[in-house]
C-alpha cells in the first residue's frame, strides 16, 4: 500500500490517497500503520478520498484507531498534496469532512511552491450539547472541574471536535502527563476531549501545549490552536487575531467578525512509501 509521510508542524500523520480504493479495516489500519517501532510511524492515519459535495473528502483517524470529525494540521498537508501530486490545479480547495465543507487556499511563493496554507475552520461552536461537554450553564467557560490535581478552569469549544483549553500562568508548571489523559478521558466529555493548556504572552501571543484525544501529546494541533485562540479572545486575554506558539511550530488564527476562524500553516512532505499490512 502507497502512503505518504507529511506533517503540519509536526503533527505528523501517515496520507493515503484513496481516490481509486480504500483499505478496509481503518481503525485497526492506523493502529497499525502509527506504530512508530513497527509499523510507519505517525499520529494516526488521514485518508484522500472522493466526494460528491467537495473537491476531495477527508477521513482521519487517531493512533488509537478512534475517527476524528476534524483535524486541522492534516487539512493543510491534504492541500499541499493534492495540489503537489497533480490531484487539482485549484489554489481554493473545498474539503468534506465529517464536522462540515472547509475551504482551504494554498499560499503560494513567487517559485510557485505551496509557502502556507490557510484553513478556513467555520465557525466555533460553544453549545454544548453539540460540543459535547456535560454542564449546567448554557457555556462552559472556565468553569471548575475536579481533577486529582485539585480544581481546573475550563473552557469548552468545538472546531468541529472536542476541546477543552485550561490557561495556566506557565505552561512548565503543568503536570502534563497527569492532567493530559485525565482531562481526555474526564466523566465532563461524553466523546473525550482535546486538551489545551495555553500560555497567554500578550494580546497576540500565547503558547500551547497539547494532549490529543486518541493520541497523547503532539507537537501541534489544528483545531487545539483555533479553541484556543477563541477561548483567549472570549475571555478578554487575547485579541481576535494570535499567533500560537506550538512545541512544532507556530500558527497564525484570526477570529473573524464573521464568526469565521481562520488558521495559517505549513504543510511539509516528508517522504513515501510502500507498506506491507501486517494483520
Ligand atoms: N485528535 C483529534 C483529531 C486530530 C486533531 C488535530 N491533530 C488537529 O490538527 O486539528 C480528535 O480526535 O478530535
Amino acid at each position: 500500500m502507497r502512503f505518504t509521510k507529511m506533517h503540519g508542524i509536526g503533527n505528523d500523520y501517515i496520507y493515503i490517497n484513496c481516490m481509486e480504493s480504500t483499505p478496509d479495516r481503518l481503525p485497526e489500519l492506523a493502529i497499525e500503520m502509527s506504530d512508530r517501532h513497527f509499523g510507519v510511524g505517525g499520529d494516526g492515519i488521514v485518508l484522500i478520498c472522493p466526494s460528491e459535495v467537495a473537491d476531495f473528502k477527508m477521513r482521519m483517524f487517531n493512533n488509537d484507531g478512534s475517527e476524528a470529525r476534524m483535524c486541522g494540521n492534516a487539512s493543510r498537508c491534504i492541500a499541499r498534496y493534492v495540489h503537489d501530486h497533480g490531484l487539482t490545479d485549484r489554489k481554493r480547495i473545498s474539503l468534506e469532512t465529517l464536522s462540515g465543507i472547509k475551504v482551504l487556499s494554498l499560499n503560494m511563493s513567487g517559485d510557485g511552491e505551496v509557502e502556507s496554507v490557510t484553513v478556513d475552520m467555520g465557525e466555533p461552536e460553544f453549545r454544548p450539547e453539540l460540543i459535547p461537554v456535560h454542564t449546567e450553564s448554557g457555556r462552559m467557560v472556565e468553569e471548575v472541574v475536579k481533577t486529582s490535581q485539585g480544581e481546573i478552569k475550563v473552557t469548552a469549544v468545538s472546531m468541529g471536535n472536542p476541546h477543552g483549553v485550561i490557561f495556566v500562568d506557565r505552561i512548565e508548571d503543568v503536570d502534563f502527563d497527569v492532567l493530559g489523559p485525565e482531562l481526555e478521558s474526564h466523566a465532563i466529555w461524553p466523546d473525550r476531549a482535546n486538551i489545551e493548556f495555553l500560555e497567554v504572552i500578550s494580546r497576540s501571543e500565547a503558547r500551547m501545549r497539547v494532549w490529543e484525544r486518541g493520541t497523547g501529546e503532539t507537537l501541534a494541533c489544528g483545531t487545539g490552536a483555533c479553541a484556543s485562540a477563541v477561548a483567549a479572545a472570549l475571555t478578554g486575554r487575547c485579541d481576535r487575531k494570535v499567533t500560537i506558539h506550538l512545541r512544532g511550530g507556530d500558527l497564525a488564527v484570526e477570529w473573524g467578525e464573521d464568526g469565521h476562524v481562520m488558521m495559517t500553516g505549513g504543510a511539509t512532505e516528508v517522504f513515501d512509501g510502500i507498506y506491507y499490512r501486517q494483520h
